[in-house]
């Protein structure tokens, strides 16, 4: 017997919203289909409530010292700590990432969270010499005021931690918005912040579709700046929206990273990374290895020890840390499908995978076997189109030019990965490569101090590091005369 979905509130001023909602989202758990949490699908009212309320604790929360602010922030990131397992698991009802992997998320959050409290001493301005004699002209940095943050479904909870962190050691009030299939780690934070005795306003929460409360939180006069993580789409429609107030953007958007590897490279090192950059979260990581550009020289060789290497990937039940677990949501998991199937009728052969997994664990829920996809070509369905799951397309090229061009010939950039041992060539990558993140001889892994950014229609701005950091503040020029 199925029991009721458990409900889980958005949080408003300091109050749990929703319980009274009969308009509730139900949420699935991508391994199973089962649904077994519920919540409110929030009123544009709703959301503009939460805006109204964000802007009227602003004031007070920017008038603290930075370190008070801070201290706010490490008891949010301890209370994580103390249930890292609560919230591991949740992520895995929710998304369907391993239950190491969600460790792992929650261990990423808890960084981000520290990373910003820590730069509580480091908000600094400047100071210049007047043209006049007896005048100072200063540059202060202040917080834009209330911000929305907009989250993708890949990583519900760090991506919270990622946007919410900066916000707050800077002074902003935040709005947060989950992925409306994903919303309940959310909650659940926000009763962190509950308990932490955050002062009321100071960090809010609604849900609901992107098309309309998101939209909303957008289009608001109340929106100083907005942080999305989510696909180009999205974001192509937030800035046509935000055009309306000319509010600040950060936009933290789809990508189609390749996975050069020249014939020079370490070729057991460069199929490991391939590996696990393609599969790792079900392939729904923005910076994935989302298709592989190989030298002919030494192609044959890399397939067939991916092919080796994929074999021992298994696909089973998240929670028990068997292997690669289900896509997020169906909808996804069709696209996937589609975009399989008709690289397969345009000429690519299936090397492997292209269906779901066999087995009663697998009749329900979204899974998909891990999948590689030869002869493909640079026109190919997925070559040109972000897959966002467990597939991985093998394109041979006969250069690094080669490489460059198809990578290049794209419009959006977020991160490439480039394996030669010749430093000529990665030299003329950071010259050249046009995306925000170049991994050189390295897999998939950031570091919180590096800087997380899309260039062309991958995004604007960025998160992470002192550069994220200064993406919540905004400038204020001083001009202090002695008359
Ligand atoms: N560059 C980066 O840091 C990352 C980018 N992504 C990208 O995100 C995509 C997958 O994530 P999804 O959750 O499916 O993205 P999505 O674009 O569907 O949604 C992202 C968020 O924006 C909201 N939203 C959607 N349309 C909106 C609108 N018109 N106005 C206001 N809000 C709106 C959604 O409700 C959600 O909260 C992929 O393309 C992936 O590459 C994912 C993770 C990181
Ligand atoms: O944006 C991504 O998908 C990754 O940068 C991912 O997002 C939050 C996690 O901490 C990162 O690994």
């Amino acid at each position: 017997m199925m029991s009721e979905p458990k409900f889980y509130p958005c949080y408003i001023n300091g109050e749990w919203i929703g319980a009274d909602h009969s308009d509730r989202i139900q949420v699935e758990n991508p391994a199973t289909g089962e649904v077994w949490a519920a919540v409110p699908n929030c009123s544009v009212e709703q959301a503009q409530q939460a805006l109204e309320t964000s802007q009227a604790a602003q004031q007070d929360w920017q008038d603290l010292p930075p370190v008070e602010r801070a201290n706010y922030i490490y008891e949010l990131a301890d209370r994580l700590k103390a249930e890292k397992e609560h919230f591991a698991k949740l992520l895995v009802m929710e998304q369907g990432k391993t239950l190491d992997e969600a460790r792992f998320e929650v261990d990423d959050t808890i960084r981000y969270m520290t990373y910003s409290a820590e730069a509580a001493r480091r908000i600094e301005g400047q100071i210049f010499p007047s043209d006049q004699p007896n005048e100072q002209l200063m540059i202060y940095k202040v917080p834009y005021g209330v911000t929305v943050g907009l989250c993708a479904f890949n990583y519900p909870l760090a991506l919270i931690g990622r946007k919410l962190g900066p916000a707050l050691v800077t002074g902003n009030t935040m709005v947060l918005k989950p992925h409306e299939a994903t919303p309940v780690t959310a909650s659940e934070f926000c009763r962190l912040v509950d308990e932490a005795g955050l002062p009321k306003g100071v960090v809010n929460m609604v849900i609901g579709t992107g098309a309309e409360i998101g939209a909303a939180l957008v289009a608001s006069p109340i929106t100083k700046l907005v942080s999305v993580t989510g696909s180009i789409r999205a974001g192509q429609a937030i800035c046509a929206s935000a055009a309306e107030n000319v509010t600040a953007l950060s936009l933290e958007l789809g990508g189609k990273a390749p996975f050069i590897v020249l014939d020079d490279a370490d070729l057991d090192k460069a199929v490991e990374a391939a590996v696990v950059a393609r599969f790792a979260n079900c392939g729904q990581v923005c910076i994935c290895n989302e298709v592989v550009l190989v030298h002919e020289k030494v192609a044959d060789e890399f397939t067939e020890k991916v092919l080796a290497r994929i074999k021992g990937i298994k696909v089973g039940d998240p929670m028990k840390n068997i292997g690669m677990g289900p896509s997020t949501t169906a909808g996804g998991l069709a696209r996937i499908d589609d975009i399989v199937k008709k690289t397969v009728a345009e000429g690519a052969t299936l090397a492997c995978g292209g269906r779901r997994p066999e087995g009663p664990e697998f009749e329900k829920g979204n899974w998909y076997e891990p999948t590689v996809l030869l002869n493909a070509t640079k026109d190919s369905t997925a070559v040109k189109e972000e897959i966002f799951g467990p597939v991985m397309p093998i394109v041979k090229i006969s250069s690094y030019e080669e490489a460059l061009e198809i990578a290049n010939a794209r419009e959006d950039g977020l991160s490439a990965y480039l394996w030669t041992r010749d430093y000529r060539k990665f030299m003329h990558a950071v010259g050249h490569l046009q995306v925000g993140t170049i991994f050189i001889n390295k897999g998939i892994v950031g570091y919180i101090q590096g800087y997380h950014s899309g260039h062309k229609r991958s995004g604007l701005g960025g998160e992470d590091g002192v550069h994220g950091i200064e993406g919540y503040l905004q400038k204020r020029t001083i001009y202090l005369g002695c008359q």
